[in-house]
């Protein structure tokens, strides 16, 4: 059976038109009066094609909702004055719905920028952070924290990096610093872990590492890898801070109990990467609070995360340099870096909003556009900061085996300086149960066994409702992915007899 594009949620209308206002050359109309501006911004058009409602050039950050956050905004929902409904606030409610725009004028965000607004023509470079499809640095302005530097990695991201054309001044972006706050053992169904905890200069949330490693567990046995551990966590703060503090936060090394509680040095790491031993999987995952937390089945993000902690903690067979010696097998080993981008970085309330406009029948990609958003407003600097405070894919010249179908995040971490040796796809559980049936068209759980899969719900029962996503929801989600924002996984026919 073939996918046609049009068998998409949204239809073919949302797509054909993303198609050809994304395109490269815009096309002109032959006898059309000549624009004084620069060409129309494609997610603008876009956004309103599928929205309907008046959307202008200069507004485009215009949302369907107004500011809820501020109740002096013109038709701001307050809940607060919410007294019934009765028909008196019926009526009082009833002109509220109107736009509300979120920007500044457009000279005081120039100026804000440094930028003189006859110096800059209008969809200048600015314009190009609107590209829809385009995986930007989304990151909140930078406020620098008093903190010591010391004790946090910093490293030149290339935001930092001057501006070409000298003669505009661009603020110039501090280099990232992340600093591991605490560490600490968490048992899994998948084995321990170490959950690392990471503050930072460029937003104020706490970004997280879960590092498999349980070979640090292991204390008289030579180590064939060097340990993930992270270099600000084992710095020393201050020439006042005790071992029980240094211990508290987790600078410890081994297994922490009653009986052993040594408190690690600064890095001095010594023992080398043994041969033939694989890069480390990797894995940044962005939060998914409806997919992790409540079971949702509209993504496999909790899925995702299960298995990919799942892949990374399967023991790693390293063949021996000599046929007479048996191979040796070794603990897994690698990192998921889980970032607080909910929602592809629009954040949970606009996240729920865009399934609203999905049950109407927009993708996922046409729902962001229509509420302001881009298809994807996440950035990785963060990711590559904690990814050198772990010294993964860099120093050492291992690199790391990255697990995503994601192209973006694999360019945005080699842009980041990690050395990607290897993409490891994630194909969604319920496709590979489908893929092993169309397969052979046999026995298709002895095939998932044979795939490594065995019974998904022995392994990582994390998630409520069990170890596999599945349904209409999802498989329109992950089409949507692979058709439209090029995530490299092979379509599989839709058989819902199959399900
Ligand atoms: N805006 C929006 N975000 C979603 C939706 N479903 C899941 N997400 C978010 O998408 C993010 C996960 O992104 P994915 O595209 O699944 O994964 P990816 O990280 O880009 O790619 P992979 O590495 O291949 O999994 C999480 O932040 C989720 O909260 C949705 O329908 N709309």
């Amino acid at each position: 059976m073939t996918i046609h594009h049009g068998e998409l949620e949204g239809g073919v209308s949302d797509e054909a038109l993303l198609d050809l206002l994304t395109a490269p050359t815009f096309p002109v109309a032959k006898h059309g009066t000549k624009r004084r501006d620069s060409e129309l911004d494609p997610l603008l058009l876009a956004a309103a094609a599928a929205s309907g409602p008046h959307v202008t050039r200069n507004h485009y950050a215009h949302d369907f909702f107004p500011a809820v956050g501020d109740p002096r905004a013109e038709g701001a929902w307050d809940w607060t004055k919410w007294r019934g409904d009765d028909a008196l606030s019926r009526q009082e409610r009833k002109p509220r719905l109107k736009y509300v725009s979120r920007q500044k004028p457009r000279r005081q965000r120039l100026r804000e920028l440094g930028i003189e607004a006859n110096e800059e023509k209008e969809n200048g470079p600015a314009r190009e952070a609107t590209d829809p499809l385009r995986c930007a640095g989304n990151l909140p302005p930078s406020v620098p924290k008093a903190s010591s530097s010391s004790t946090s990695t910093a490293v030149s991201s290339p935001a930092t990096v001057p501006s070409p054309d000298a003669s505009r001044s661009v603020p110039a972006t501090p280099a990232i610093e992340v600093k591991c706050m605490a560490r600490t053992r968490v048992p899994t169904p998948h084995g321990p872990v170490f959950l690392h905890l990471y503050h930072n200069n460029r937003d104020n949330k706490e970004h997280l590492a879960i590092v498999v490693d349980p070979a640090q567990f292991l204390e008289d046995i030579p180590h064939r890898a060097p340990p993930i551990r992270s270099r600000s966590l084992d710095a020393v703060w201050s020439e006042s801070e005790t071992e029980v503090e240094r211990i508290t936060r987790g600078a410890y090394v081994g297994r922490l109990s009653q009986t052993s509680q040594v408190p690690s040095t600064p890095w001095e790491h010594t023992n080398q990467m043994t041969d033939n031993v694989p890069s480390p999987l990797v894995r940044i995952h962005s939060e998914c609070f409806t997919g992790e937390t409540i079971g949702s089945m509209r993504c496999d993000c909790g899925e995702q995360l299960d298995e990919a902690i799942r892949l990374i903690s399967q023991p790693i067979t390293i063949p021996s340099s000599s046929p007479a010696l048996p191979p040796v097998v070794i603990p897994g080993r690698g990192v998921v870096v889980y970032l607080r981008q909910e929602g592809r970085g629009i954040g949970l309330l606009s996240k729920i909003r865009a399934y609203n406009l999905q049950d109407l029948g927009h993708d996922t990609v046409t729902a962001n556009l229509m509420l302001g958003h881009k298809a994807d407003e996440r950035g990785y600097e963060i990711a590559g900061a904690i990814m050198r405070d772990l010294r993964m894919g860099t120093e050492r010249g291992e690199g790391v085996r990255l697990l995503t179908n994601n192209p973006d995040k694999v360019h945005a971490l080699e842009q980041e300086g990690i050395r990607v040796v290897e993409r490891v796809p994630m194909v969604p559980r319920s496709w590979q149960r489908r893929q092993a049936k169309y397969a052979a068209q046999r026995n298709a759980i002895d095939i998932a066994v044979s795939l490594g899969m065995e019974d998904p719900h022995v392994h990582g029962l994390t998630m409520i409702g069990g170890g596999e996503v599945y349904g209409e929801d999802l498989d329109k989600y992950l089409r949507t992915k692979v058709l439209r924002m090029g995530h490299m996984l092979p379509l599989l026919p839709q058989d819902p007899d199959t399900i």
